[in-house]
């Protein structure tokens, strides 16, 4: 499989490449120049299977031979032996026709656990296979932080830089991050918002010394990896309930537009979805954006969902790409819009094609609580502020078609937010005894002001690659 950048003007590349370059050079993202198909009979076919096995038949078209079936069955099993679940991503019904599948399963109670346990393995097979070593920066509103740093801590060929918004990931989270004490991992609390993260994030991709001197990789949802490995838990749960000879719709909390553009994926695949669903909180730029035509951030609210907290959606930019036909002139103009006037508007073709398959909606902070306090007193069930807003966006969907059965993505543990469960239903969920005891360690991170020249010079001095 080769890949193409959104931008058009960046080499196409391999999938190792891909796996290893996080953002084109043009800045744009990097794509598959088409979208394998899985026949009905293959996507019936994994009914049965152990997550880790559907796992290698969904991504292998994505790979390259660097990956043998061998190294990838290995790699696939390994990854999702450490979780809690022997199901890796199991459903629950919480309603007629509504589901909840819980993705949190992994070493760090989110869903990127399911990607980026996979992607540790592949991006260390290649560093191995060419003899590199890797700088690893990552943006996070409080997940991808944890997962990263949990995936590489402690390997040789890597370090691992995360920013994560200073006071504004929840409690548990930022210690998940800044307790682990493995010399290649560093935690920068950075004075700003995740938008600003990522913002410097995508200039550090752009500075193409700052790239090569430190070997610079990325673990966002930018890499096409992480998007691709979630794309398996859309299959195996759909055909849990029946695909491929039913249709389902999903309900997704969202941010960067990773998890719901990875449903997307699954769809081209030939996964029969019948909608997809985007949740947003307060920070509603997705839902805006479907109504209105225009793609216009505002200001981050910060919410009791904070890893939603987000207005720069990354992977949007994947879905506008398909949207225009492929267009990449389109792709520039729109960006070199929200750069210069902070907005765009959707060319109107390809906002009916987005509409012609996403849903959004938009839910407050007191239909969150709400919403966990509902489900709690009908079932005993408690959501975390994420899912809740993903299966209140559920009920949404299933008002306008009832018969159609509506997954709703549990993208986090709720023992994650504590102080939100415990407002709404007054218990204070605890992480699995393992984790908590680990979030005892003492703390360790660098606090910096938002300032990409200062986050750069911090990385430099900091990262192993850059030295050698
Ligand atoms: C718990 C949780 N839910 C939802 C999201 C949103 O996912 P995405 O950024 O892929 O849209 C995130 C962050 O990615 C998250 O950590
Ligand atoms: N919500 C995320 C934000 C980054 O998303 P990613 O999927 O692009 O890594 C987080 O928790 O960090």
């Amino acid at each position: 499989m080769r890949y193409l950048s959104t931008r058009g003007e960046a080499a196409q590349l391999g999938f190792d490449d891909v796996l290893l370059a996080g953002l084109a050079t043009d800045g744009g993202l990097y794509t598959p120049l088409a979208y394998p198909r899985l026949a009905p009979s293959e996507i019936a076919a994994l009914a049965g299977r152990s997550y880790a096995e559907a796992t290698a038949k969904v991504i292998a078209p994505y790979l390259s031979e660097t990956f043998s079936r061998e190294i990838l069955r290995a790699q696939t099993e390994s990854a999702y032996s450490g979780f809690r679940h022997r199901a890796i991503a199991p459903l629950t019904q919480i309603a007629d026709n509504l589901f909840v599948l819980e993705l949190f399963h992994g070493p760090t109670l989110a869903f990127k656990d399911l990607a980026m346990q996979l992607l540790g393995r592949m991006m260390n097979h290649v560093l191995e296979e060419r003899n590199l070593r890797a700088t690893i920066v990552g943006a996070t509103s409080g997940d991808t932080g944890a997962a990263a740093i949990e995936a590489f801590k402690g390997l040789d060929r890597v370090d691992v830089f995360i920013l994560f918004p200073h006071g504004r990931v929840s409690d548990v989270q930022r210690k998940q991050m800044t307790t682990v004490d493995d010399d290649n991992v560093h935690t920068i609390a950075l004075q700003g918002s995740f938008d600003d993260a990522q913002a410097i994030l995508k200039r550090l991709f752009r500075a193409a010394d700052f790239r090569s001197r430190v070997g610079l990789a990325g673990v966002n949802s930018i890499n096409w990896a992480r998007v691709v490995a979630q794309t398996v838990y859309y299959f195996t749960s759909a055909v849990a309930l029946g695909a491929p000879h039913r249709h389902i719709s999903f309900a997704v909390p969202t941010g960067n537009f990773g998890d719901v553009l990875a449903g997307y994926v699954a769809k081209r695949m030939g996964l029969p979805i019948e909608r997809l669903v985007v949740a947003t909180n307060a920070n509603d730029i997705l839902a805006r954006a479907l109504a209105s035509g225009r793609y216009e951030p505002r200001g981050v609210t910060p919410t009791q969902s904070p890893s939603m907290d987000i207005q720069v959606s990354s992977n949007f930019e994947r879905l506008l790409f398909d949207a225009t036909g492929r267009d990449p002139a389109a792709i520039r103009a729109a960006f070199a819009s929200l750069d210069q006037s902070g907005a765009f508007d959707i060319p109107p073709a390809a906002l009916a094609a987005i509409r012609a398959e996403f849903d959004a909606e938009s839910v407050g902070e007191a239909e969150t609580t709400d919403e966990i306090r509902r489900t709690w007193r009908e079932t005993g069930y408690v959501l975390d502020p994420h899912t809740a807003t993903g299966v209140t966006a559920a009920r949404a969907r299933l008002v306008k078609d009832p018969a159609t059965p509506v997954i709703a993505l549990s993208t986090a543990h709720p023992a994650k937010f504590p102080d939100a469960i415990e407002r709404a239903i007054g218990l204070r969920p605890q992480p699995p005894e393992n984790i908590a005891a680990r979030l005892d360690a003492p703390e360790r991170f660098t606090i910096l002001e938002n300032d990409g020249a200062r986050v750069a010079e911090f990385i430099s001095s900091h990262a192993r690659a850059a030295k050698s």
